[in-house]
């Protein structure tokens, strides 16, 4: 699968590159050459499906394991040669959260401040400002064990900020929040992106990476499928097509002979025709099944979206394209 073209000239400076990485359990390959280039202040979100390796990818480029093989740059220094400059310019939140339940908000949040070896009274201001900037203040005396998911992931990001890293690592950093969490979120990431920082995400949800990235990888059998953004690999699908849905098996079943070329679905007693969705193609395809005699229950209008391309880059079962359609009937 291509990747995306760029332009012409000169590539923004590199805060994370990498070239051939590589990374094997036993005798399962779970990395089988990784080459990126995510420019300093960018958004990039790692898509695939579960287990395609997305956490090792984070785990090697912020050092809490070694790659079997190929290079790797974070933030100007070797990943294997200079760890721990990585490591100091880095910051890493999501799925292994440094986030202690046993004591309160604030009193990891100094934690943190010891860590980074901030003077005492540096720390203070610092947590204080941080706990503030995301909401916490009234809760930072409370042990974060009774914190909702929203809140342990935004201490955990408030914590990984008093090291004020230029590069953070969100491992699927809404998984579980609700609509409201995750959207504050996404308003928490951009803000990040604004004051400069590099953010690499993972995630499962598609609508995440569309909202937020400006660069997309869908990681598969251990390699990039495909990359760019959201909308170059839309285009790198066909998807487009109109789906008719019947509820008479008997209308279904003569529908689908006339429709030769429709793909069948007996179950769902549904029928797609491939349509780029214009309107002077629904035009003269409605005009059709007039003439044909067939009418549906339902017909909708489906444009590609990240749904589709994760499916087709991740799958070959290219059912499962029903997302972000229009019922126009
Ligand atoms: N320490 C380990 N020992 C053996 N196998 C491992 C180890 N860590 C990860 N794996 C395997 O490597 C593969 C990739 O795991 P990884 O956690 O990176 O996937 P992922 O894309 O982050 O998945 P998910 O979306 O489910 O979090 C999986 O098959 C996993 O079982």
């Amino acid at each position: 699968m291509p990747t995306s073209s760029r332009a012409d000239g000169p590539q923004p400076p590199a805060a994370i590159s990498t070239a051939g990485l590589r990374k094997s359990y036993g005798d399962k390959t779970v990395l089988d050459g990784i080459d990126l280039h995510i420019p300093a202040g960018s958004v990039f979100a790692l898509l695939g499906p579960n287990g395609a390796g997305k956490t090792t990818i984070v785990k090697i480029l912020s050092t809490l394991i070694s790659a079997d093989g190929g290079q790797a740059q974070v933030a100007g220094h070797g990943l294997a040669t200079d760890p721990q400059a990585v490591r100091a310019a880095i910051g890493v939140t999501g799925q292994f959260s440094a986030v202690d339940g046993l004591i309160t908000g604030e009193e990891n949040m100094l934690l943190m401040a010891d860590l980074h070896h901030l003077p005492k009274r540096e720390g203070r201001r610092v947590a204080a400002e941080l706990l503030e900037r995301f909401d916490l203040t009234e809760a930072a005396k409370k042990p974060a064990s009774t914190y909702s998911g929203g809140m342990k992931r935004r201490l955990d990001i408030a914590m990984t900020l008093v090291g004020n890293p230029r590069i953070i690592f969100l491992d699927e950093p809404t998984t579980g929040l609700d609509p409201r969490s995750r959207h504050n979120m996404w308003q928490i990431i951009r803000e990040l992106v604004t004051g400069g920082v590099t953010v690499f995400l993972t995630t499962q949800y598609l609508e995440e990476a569309d909202e937020l990235a400006d660069r997309i990888a869908v990681l598969n059998h251990g390699k990039i499928a495909a990359e760019g953004t959201a909308e170059e690999l839309k285009r790198l699908i066909p998807g487009g097509h109109i789906r008719l849905r019947f509820t008479d098996p008997v209308a279904y079943q003569t529908a689908a002979t006339t429709l030769g070329e429709a793909t069948r679905d007996d179950d769902a007693l549904t029928l797609q025709i491939p349509s780029d969705g214009s309107q002077r193609e629904l035009r003269s395809i409605l005009d059709w099944l007039d003439t044909a005699g067939i009418e549906a229950d339902e017909l909708t209008v489906h444009t590609p979206d990240l749904d589709d391309v994760f499916f087709a880059l991740t799958s070959t079962d290219t059912t499962h394209t029903n997302q972000r359609k229009e019922t126009v009937r």
